[in-house]
């Protein structure tokens, strides 16, 4: 698996936080924004104080393209999709939902166990090779991962958990603290409001995801974009919209940043 490490070289352990992009192959404005993201990070680290700081102080682990095989088959079959292609000899249908095969409260609301669904859970947590490396990775930096942002599409929500309950999360009102600021931060660039909340009751109930499956492994900031729009062009976000979403996305991802540096 190959994840980029932003940061300032240092011989220590720095805290960091992971991004990862594309875990849904159809949402096309999320792998945008991590290659965007890594190149607005490079170019203004030196100048912009507060990348500086970031990267000075703390690793940026970026995932760009999580789910490879649907992304790539996205462009070249079928734009609509969503899960991951694995293939299992005997069904008929392909691909798991890799947002619901992580091993917290797996399949057990807001996801099918059946291998056409697009929410299918898989055939057992972590089934998907990419979930699996990517769960491996984060158990093995558990120590400095503080942070976990998992960016998708469409419907402008900031999300924290959980989804796989209808249950509060212990730190509710400090993760729902920091996801208001941050989408403010996000509303002041060009008015585009975001709604923040537990996943559960702000979009739908939904087990097996990454951000509700960070938390319970200790990581306290674990939270869910998902970016313009809010349905005129859905998972069709037009080009013209790529540059100001990557903009005001950064300032929200910024504001997360900038409160975990000071409060681990
Ligand atoms: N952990 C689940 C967060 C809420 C659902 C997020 C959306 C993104 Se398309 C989903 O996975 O259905
Ligand atoms: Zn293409
Ligand atoms: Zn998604
Ligand atoms: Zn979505």
């Amino acid at each position: 698996m190959t994840v980029l490490k932003l940061g300032r070289k240092s011989s220590s352990a720095k805290n960091a936080i992971f991004m990862d992009c594309g875990i849904h192959a159809r949402e096309w404005i999320s792998p945008a924004f991590c290659q965007w993201f890594v190149k607005e990070a490079l170019s203004t680290y030196g100048s912009d104080s507060q990348m500086t700081s970031l990267l000075d102080q703390m690793d940026v682990y970026v995932l760009p393209v999580f789910n490879i095989d649907g992304y790539d088959f996205t462009h070249k079959s079928n734009r609509m999709w969503r899960k991951t292609r694995s293939m299992r000899s005997g069904s008929s249908c392909v691909g798991a939902d890799p947002n619901r095969n992580f091993n917290a409260g797996w399949c057990t609301l807001g996801a099918s166990s059946n291998p056409c669904s697009d929410t299918f859970c898989g055939y057992s947590p972590e089934s998907e090779i990419e979930v699996k490396n990517v769960a491996n990775f984060i158990r093995k930096h558990k120590p400095t991962i503080k942070a976990y942002i998992t960016i998708h599409s469409y419907s402008q929500l900031l999300l924290f958990p959980y989804s796989y309950t209808y249950e509060l999360a212990a730190d509710h009102s400090e993760l729902l603290k920091v996801a208001e600021g941050a989408s403010e931060s996000l509303r002041s660039l060009y008015g585009t409001r975001y709604t923040s909340g537990p996943g559960a009751t702000t979009i739908y109930p939904a087990a097996g995801g990454s951000d509700d499956w960070a938390y319970d492994l200790g990581v306290k900031y674990s939270y869910t974009f998902e970016l313009r729009d809010t349905g005129r062009y859905g998972f069709l976000l037009p080009e013209s919209q790529i540059q100001p979403t990557c903009e005001e996305t950064m300032l929200a991802v910024k504001y997360i940043a900038a409160y975990v540096q000071k409060n681990i």
